[in-house]
């Protein structure tokens, strides 16, 4: 097993900083869930480790090496964006939405094979959405459009696999689906998982660590350390509290502001 990614004294925003000093480090294998506020920086916290937005100071390092700058084991990432940031006139269908996976990993004049295509049709069938492969990617549900860009991420095998509010809009059976979908997956594949949501109640079940982030603080940690009434009650500024359910804890906010 490789060294995962470990981010040392991190400091990221944009000109000013949103955070600074972060320092963890992410197994490979683990599940992580990035929580917190609005606006606080949780997408510009994954965009900072993807290399999509440039850290203010500190380092990434992925599988050991440094790649604060960018570097080559940063092919092992893939990213599953809000829908706020994917085109909605993309004019391409499905399928081919899912191949494009594959071009980070394509050598400069290399095609795409038969057996990638048998490959990303694979990742569609599990998704349920093998049926619409031929159909444009603007025509789709939001809940299609999302399982076609988690397939996408997946198809060129990556070994963390960042998801930026993947149950956002869609309905509770299909976020539901698309949470076991993953889970099986990252235990089949073994690959390390990043998401961030707001959506506690639904992922409490799968996660392992915590990135909790609130304005310019933040805490992580093993999940019943981190997601507690007490923290979660000061960051989001407003009384939380925690059912133990047969369905296990619910998180339940309430009107007294702390
Ligand atoms: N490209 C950018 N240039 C400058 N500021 C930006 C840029 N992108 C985001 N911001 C600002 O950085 C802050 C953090 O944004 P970010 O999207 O990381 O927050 P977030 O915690 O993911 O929020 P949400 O829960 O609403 O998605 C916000 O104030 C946002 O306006």
């Amino acid at each position: 097993m490789k060294d995962g990614i470990t981010l040392k004294n991190l400091s990221i925003g944009y000109k000013t900083p949103l955070l600074e000093g972060l320092s963890l480090h992410m197994a490979e294998g683990e599940f992580w869930v990035i929580v917190g506020p609005n606006g606080v920086g949780k997408s510009t916290l994954v965009k900072t480790i993807l290399g999509i937005v440039p850290p203010l100071s500190g380092r990434i390092l992925i599988h050991g090496k440094d790649c604060t700058h960018g570097c080559e084991e940063k092919r092992f990432l893939s990213y599953v964006p809000q829908m706020e940031d994917y085109s909605h006139h993309f004019p391409a269908t499905a399928l081919d939405v899912v191949l494009s996976g594959f071009f980070p990993r394509l050598g400069r004049f290399e095609r795409i094979t038969e057996k990638e295509v048998e490959r990303a049709l694979y990742w569609m069938e599990r998704f349920g959405i093998a049926d619409v492969k031929e159909k444009p990617f603007n025509e789709l549900s939001g809940g299609q459009q999302r399982k076609v860009l988690i397939a996408r991420a997946l198809v060129g095998n990556p070994h963390y696999i960042f998801l930026d509010e993947p149950t956002t809009g869609v309905d509770l059976k299909s976020s539901k689906r698309i949470l076991e979908i993953i889970d099986t997956l990252h235990k089949e594949k073994g690959f390390g998982i990043c998401m961030v949501t707001h959506e506690l109640n639904f992922v409490w079940d799968y996660i392992e660590k915590v990135v909790l982030i609130g304005y310019r603080e933040f805490f992580v940690g093993r999940k019943e350390e981190i997601l507690n009434e007490e923290l979660l009650s000061r960051i989001y500024q407003v009384d939380v509290k925690i059912a133990k359910t047969d369905f296990g804890p619910v998180f339940l906010i309430g009107d007294k502001h702390v």
